[in-house]
């Protein structure tokens, strides 16, 4: 069995809790570990007591989204299956199943505080396109603001391995992103972040709170169990998602008594990976939030300096080469000569005409084109550093 890590966080004299203290707005991821009871069906009466937490909230004038895994896992209990599924199509259809029974728990246990729901299944297009991104965002932040709670789930019944986010943890961070929660809660079924993975070393330590950049997480996080997906890895990088809109992230145990009032309030349960950076502009964050990428274009040292230090555009004269197929408006990675990523963005230019004008003056466009819209290849606004 591995040692814990030996890099440990120190124990923190930092109070960062006013961060998420009383917060407006939040999303609250529930995972599917801890909402089956480790694949025993859905964990009813923890549903029942979740919702509680979460009507008195919202009757004290916060607003909610709630992010809950557990369709496959609901889907495979109903169809009487043992075990999890290899295969996508069977994957898709318990998902279809299990999200019937989901929603339908959480409706019964909103409706007898008069609070209504709302299903909302989202998937990796409706993150990439801006107007969809917009039209969800618009949907949400109508959802909350008339006191309903949003359920929001990964619509698994159509999407392919290639394009599925496949752990929540990264779904409830781009919608934290997409309505500019203030916190994001992911329920698990560990009090929280340990320095390893608790199931697999008796002696891990609960960490109370760090940055959510703080890169010793990466050596302490570990896979998940056997019907979670992600584990804690995806849930320190959704911490690091959360924080680029500035929203704070904590982790904590579902199971523990009232979990969601204490965090709200301030308590020190869970793990807390706070934002300690500057948020970026909207547009910027759903720029960071896109997962795939289209293509890659290494720059040269004066246009690495000039994107990071002064905030520029990029110029196909700074640019050194292009790799993979993109068509214009797609996402693309900015890499230094030795690769590693200086920022990603949105290009003005297809990869067959961006291999034609790099290394060349934007006055020449025109002449290698036959046109010229742009004089950038990717303008800043467009362009998010890494
Ligand atoms: N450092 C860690 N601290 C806590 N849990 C960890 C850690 N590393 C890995 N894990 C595992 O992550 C699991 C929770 O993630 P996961 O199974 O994906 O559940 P969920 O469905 O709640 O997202 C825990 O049960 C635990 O075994
Ligand atoms: N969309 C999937 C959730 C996948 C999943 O289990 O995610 P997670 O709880 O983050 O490990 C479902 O509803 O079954």
């Amino acid at each position: 069995m591995d040692q814990p890590s030996s890099l440990a966080i120190a124990p923190s004299t930092e109070n960062k809790r006013h961060l998420v203290k009383g917060s407006h707005r939040w999303v609250i991821k529930i995972g599917s570990a801890l909402l089956t009871n480790d694949g025993r069906g859905l964990d009813r009466k923890s549903i029942a007591d979740w919702g509680r937490q979460i009507a008195a909230l919202i009757k004290r004038g916060h607003e909610v989204v709630l992010v809950s895994s557990g369709a496959v896992a609901a889907g495979m209990t109903r169809l009487g299956w043992k075990e999890r599924p290899s295969s996508i199509h069977e994957l898709q259809a318990a998902a279809a199943v299990g999200q019937m029974g989901l929603i339908q728990a959480y409706e019964e246990v909103f409706s007898q505080y008069s609070i209504p729901t709302a299903q909302v299944l989202l998937d990796h297009d409706d993150f990439s396109n801006r107007q969809r991104y917009l039209n969800a965002r618009t949907t949400l932040k109508t959802l909350v603001g008339l006191g309903v709670v949003p359920i929001v789930n990964e619509n698994d019944t159509v999407v392919t391995d290639e394009i599925r986010f496949g752990d929540n943890d990264t779904l409830g961070a781009l919608v934290a992103n997409c309505i500019e929660a203030d916190t994001l809660m992911i329920l698990t079924d560990q009090m929280g972040m340990y320095d390893a993975d608790p199931r697999k070393h008796a002696l891990a330590k609960i960490i109370a709170e760090t940055s959510a950049d703080n890169e010793k997480l990466d050596a302490m996080a570990g896979g998940g169990g056997l019907l979670g997906r992600g584990g804690m890895m995806t849930k320190v990088k959704a911490a690091r998602l959360a924080a680029r809109s500035g929203a704070s992230t904590v982790i904590v145990g579902g199971r523990i008594d009232d979990a969601i009032t204490k965090v709200v309030g301030g308590e020190h349960i869970g793990t807390l990976l706070y934002a300690a950076q500057q948020p970026l502009a909207a547009r910027k964050s759903w720029l960071a939030g896109h997962l795939q990428t289209k293509g890659e274009l290494t720059l040269d040292a004066g246009a690495v300096s000039v994107l990071r230090e002064k905030g520029r555009s990029l110029l196909p004269v700074g640019v050194k080469s292009v790799n993979g197929t993109f068509t214009k408006g797609e996402l693309v990675i900015c890499r230094d000569e030795q690769g590693l990523e200086i920022a990603r963005g949105l290009v003005n230019y297809s990869s067959e005409e961006a291999r034609k004008i790099i290394g060349c003056s934007s006055q020449d466009i025109s002449r290698l084109l036959g046109y010229k819209d742009f004089d950038e290849l990717v303008h800043r606004d467009n362009l998010v550093l890494v």
